[in-house]
């Protein structure tokens, strides 16, 4: 059955879009533990997402001191596009994508448990999916924190935004 036919058959008129495939993918990758809890999903609103461009207006950049006071989890970050995250996709600098932030993983590349190949095949892209697909532990995903160097710009993002893709296990 083709894509256009199971969407019309499940939702009626509407047809699949880009997020709702990729949504499709994450869902079908997660999968182990299945009963679903309430904070198993991202819930962003407008209020929670931030963007670090030059031009905020000044309620904006009040609302974001306010945040950071509230202790927002990574204070001010650099906003790095994908363009200039695919300069970096070389073993003596390398960077990834990960849940819409940017980590350098260049000095990683030396003792990452799971070698350096894996990290090097997403030099310069998204690794999210790969890094949710290695099955990566709690420990692993404590010490994101020691290699993040950014985010991207909200409308480059696909999960920390509004209605954006949810993931299990991030
Ligand atoms: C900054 C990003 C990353 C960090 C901090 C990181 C960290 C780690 C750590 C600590 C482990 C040991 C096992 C564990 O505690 O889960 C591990 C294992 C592993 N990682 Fe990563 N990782 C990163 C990105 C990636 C990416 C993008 C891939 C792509 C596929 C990947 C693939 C693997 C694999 C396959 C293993 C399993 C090794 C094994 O069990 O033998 N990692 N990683």
């Amino acid at each position: 059955m083709s894509i256009e036919k199971e969407s019309s058959s499940t939702r009626g008129q509407e047809s699949l879009t880009g997020m709702d495939l990729l949504s499709l993918t994450f869902r079908a990758l997660d999968m182990t533990d299945s009963e679903t809890k309430r904070d198993d999903f991202l819930s962003v609103t407008r209020e929670q997402t931030y963007e670090t461009t030059s031009n905020v207006t000044s309620k904006e950049k009040a609302r974001k001191s306010k945040r950071n006071e509230e202790g927002s989890r990574f204070g001010e970050l650099r906003c790095i596009s994908m363009d200039e995250v695919a300069w970096h996709d070389t073993p003596n600098n390398c960077w990834v994508i990960i849940y819409d932030y940017v980590y350098d993983c260049t000095e990683l590349l030396k003792t990452h448990p799971g070698g350096q190949d894996v990290l090097l095949e997403y030099a310069g892209r998204d690794a999210t999916l790969s890094f949710i697909g290695a099955g990566h532990s709690k420990f692993a995903q404590d010490i994101l924190k020691e290699y993040l160097i950014g985010e991207l710009p909200l409308k480059q993002r696909i999960f920390r935004v509004p209605d954006g893709v949810k993931v299990v296990g991030l």
